[in-house]
């Protein structure tokens, strides 16, 4: 799913008014009824809504969802800060139209502000959606101030107020922080990078009908993975296919005191599907990963507590990851260096792969085309140099993936692939459960199982990320994120595998 910064949801508002056609005064009643729909399912009429409108169209979503609350029997209350600004046609026409019975407090200044809300009142956040141009200051940041202090439920309509949609927010800007973000038709960059999407909450998208057609063609280098299309990468086995038919995967890496890291690399390679698994470790990993891993074949390094030669013949193997728990030893660098130089099959780099990367500009030019990259952002900017945002990062991502034509899995709570052509595709499954050490192992072992299965470079990424962060969400169900550790997610990969099948 494309995601559209906020000039082309504008210009999608207006080719859905000049094409439907639809006045853009009813195209609001759609997206306010949007709101009010999914409203109506998670609260009861008595639930108190205090409802806050900026004088733009945002705020005439709020006024629009007011009435029509009200004429629902809900208990509505409408807040309006007064600011010297020409208010929008569409909020003008909403206030004229919202009935005399609900309570509406105009805010002049701070001290028009009540005591604190009630803990059980939700309140709806219409000050200012996707138009805004500059930094919340004076009263509205005063009155986002006053929001963010309240203990009520805070619903956010289209974005946070005070929130870019597509660009770094100002520090000086208040932003309101909510719990929940009801979006229209498509999410907004910002809900998907860590320094804005704090701001959003659990977000959820309202379609509003903007017009199909725009949305086929306008052109946007920002998309969402969606089930529906990873579900279609899921491949059936045949009834008479053999361990052959599914690849022959290597691992390679594990040191002393980091044998685990392999390990974990390995059961999630078996759990993704590989038909053979071959594993190179130093010697001292060889009994922990003949007993820990029994499916995999075992090869012993000449080195004794890391990683110094890469196995002969490594055109029988269909891809070849290397990294986790690998250590950063001269010799492991200088191996990585004589690998790069032959004729290999496809490649993921992860972890300690990445810090020798880093640190050896020539090693960085000889990286083969094609290869999948799985950096947290701080490998990433080892990589790179220093992002001085979420935004600068992405621009980071996007010339780093060109110039070396690969694929980085820049990992993060909504991890993001980029692609060689430019394109970023960021990932919806998951949760923070996974912030604990060895995921980034497990998600290695899924990615090269999947490539050696013959899955290319893209959609191994898609494939990969979702079932990693699915697994992730169905071991948060049945043992909370607290609790949820990295064998976690290779133990709940087969039910990954049969929920994406099955749904
Ligand atoms: N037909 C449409 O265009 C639709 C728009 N929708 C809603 O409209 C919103 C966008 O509406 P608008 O473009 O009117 O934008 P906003 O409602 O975000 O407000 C823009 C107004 O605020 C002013 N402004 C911007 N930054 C400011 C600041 N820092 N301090 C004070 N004033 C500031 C602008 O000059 C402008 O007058 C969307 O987020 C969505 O909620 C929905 O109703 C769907 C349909
Ligand atoms: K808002």
């Amino acid at each position: 799913m494309k995601i559209l910064t906020a000039a082309q949801t504008r210009a999608a508002d207006a080719y859905t008014i000049a094409q439907e056609p639809i006045s853009s005064l009813d195209l609001m009643e759609r997206a306010a009824g949007a709101l009010v729909q999914w409203l109506k399912q998670k609260y009861t009429p008595e639930t108190p809504l205090y409802i806050f409108c900026g004088p733009g169209n945002n705020g005439g979503d709020g006024l629009a969802a007011a009435r029509l609350l009200h004429n629902d029997g809900y208990n509505v209350q409408v807040f309006l800060p007064e600011v010297s600004q020409n208010p929008s046609a569409d909020f003008t026409q909403n206030l004229d139209r919202l009935p005399q019975a609900i309570p509406v407090t105009r805010i002049q200044t701070s001290a028009d502000l009540l005591s604190a809300l009630p803990v059980q009142a939700v309140i709806l956040d219409g000050l200012f959606g996707s138009g805004i141009s500059r930094a919340l200051e004076g009263l509205y940041a005063e009155v986002v101030t006053y929001l963010n202090q309240q203990e009520a439920t805070v619903i956010a309509i289209d974005i946070p107020s005070g929130l870019y949609a597509d660009a770094p927010t100002p520090s000086e800007s208040a932003v309101v922080q909510a719990d929940v973000t009801l979006t229209f038709e498509r999410p907004k960059l910002a809900f998907l990078l860590p320094a804005s999407g704090k701001y959003v909450g659990v977000w959820h998208v309202l379609p509003i009908g903007l017009h199909p057609e725009f949305l086929a063609q306008v052109e946007s280098p920002y998309q969402v993975i969606l089930l529906d299309t990873v579900k279609t990468l899921l491949r059936k086995r045949s009834k008479f296919s053999h361990k052959g038919t599914f690849g022959h995967a290597l691992l390679v890496g594990g040191s002393y005191g980091k044998m685990g890291a392999i390990t974990m690399s390995a059961h999630a390679a078996l759990r993704a599907g590989v038909g053979l698994l071959t594993v190179q470790v130093p010697k001292t990993g060889y009994n922990i990963l003949q007993t820990a891993v029994p499916e995999a074949m075992v090869l012993t390094d000449d080195h004794d507590l890391h990683l110094s030669q890469f196995p002969d013949e490594l055109n029988k193997y269909q891809c070849i990851g290397i990294g986790p728990g690998l250590g950063q030893a001269e010799d492991s660098r200088l191996a990585l260096e004589s690998l790069f130089r032959q004729k290999l099959p496809p490649l993921v780099l992860d972890a300690d792969a990445l810090n020798l990367l880093a640190s050896d500009r020539l090693l960085r030019q000889q990286l083969p085309p094609d290869t999948i990259l799985t950096p947290h952002p701080k490998e990433f900017e080892r990589l790179t140099g220093p992002a001085i945002d979420d935004f600068h990062r992405l621009q980071l991502l996007q010339s780093f993936c060109a110039e070396h034509a690969c694929y980085v899995i820049l990992k993060g709570a909504h991890t993001c692939i980029g692609t060689p052509s430019g394109e970023f595709y960021f990932n919806t499954t998951g949760n923070p459960g996974m912030a604990t050490g060895g995921t980034g192992d497990v998600l290695t072992g899924i990615l090269t199982s999947l490539r050696a299965q013959g899955c290319p470079a893209l959609e191994t990424c898609f494939l990969g990320v979702y079932l990693h962060g699915l697994a992730g969400d169905i071991a948060a169900e049945a043992e909370g994120e607290t609790s949820l550790i990295a064998s976690d997610l290779y133990k709940y990969l087969g039910a990954a595998f049969q929920r994406l099948s099955s749904r």
